[in-house]
């Protein structure tokens, strides 16, 4: 099956359809995240749903615990396959996050942002690395019984190999030949997460903004 997931951060609801019905053959699901939820709501997710792939809605859910999974339950009727939660909301709040979600629906916890470097963490007030920050919070989403976690290809080795059936998605990446960062900061090539145990890449901009998105899907699957 195919790793990679397009991450459809486009502010016109027809650009995004547009787009995913070119590069459809060419990767294995659509993220819908902050941007495209806010503008499009439900409406936008039931036409990208008709493309046929498997929607990760990233909402990435922080809020107290009966909110939270308020929130999971009116997003059921989307059937989601993938959605997002802060781990750094707590343990109660994971749980019951993960008890609303339903039985097809995979929750994940973001645990350290991919924009995020030593610097800004610290700024937050958070004491360690990023890489100490994501395995703390890795154990603490397996022990709330969610499907996995996201975390930037820095990490995402050694969180394999303390939680080997853990679903682990990897944003951040850059294919080696075209490493405009942005704004992400922890970043590796999509070959170099999938060798350390990736089960989904998560990539945008270096698809949806390239001169040929369908060519650069097709360069990309082709390094998997
Ligand atoms: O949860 C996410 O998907 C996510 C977590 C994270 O730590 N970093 C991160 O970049 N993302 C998302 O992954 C996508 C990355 O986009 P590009 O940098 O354009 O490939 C965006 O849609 C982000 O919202």
């Amino acid at each position: 099956m195919n790793p990679i997931y397009l991450a459809l951060d486009l502010p016109r609801l027809d650009a995004a359809v547009a787009l995913a019905q070119k590069v459809k053959g060419h990767v294995g699901g659509l993220k819908l995240g902050l941007e495209f939820f806010c503008a499009h709501g439900h409406h936008g997710v039931h036409e990208l749903a008709k493309v046929g792939l498997p929607i990760f809605l990233d909402l990435k859910l922080h809020d107290i615990p009966n909110t939270v999974a308020g929130a999971m339950q009116a997003i059921h009727v989307l059937q989601p396959a993938i959605v997002t939660v802060h781990a750094a909301g707590g343990r109660a709040m994971l749980e019951d996050a993960k008890a609303a979600a339903g039985d097809h629906c995979k929750v994940v916890a973001v645990t350290v942002l991919t924009s995020l470097d030593d610097a800004d963490l610290a700024a937050t007030g958070v004491g360690g690395t990023p890489h100490d920050q994501v395995l703390r919070l890795a154990d603490l989403a397996q022990e709330a019984g969610l499907d996995g976690i996201v975390c930037s290809g820095h990490e995402v080795g050694e969180v394999h190999r303390r939680w080997k059936n853990g679903y682990l998605v990897v944003p951040g990446l850059r294919p080696a030949e075209a490493g405009h960062l942005a704004d992400q900061k922890r970043v590796v090539t999509p070959r170099s997460a999938r060798d350390a145990g990736a089960s989904v890449l998560v990539i945008g901009r270096p698809i949806a903004r390239a001169e040929d998105p369908v060519a650069a899907a097709r360069a990309i699957e082709a390094t998997l």
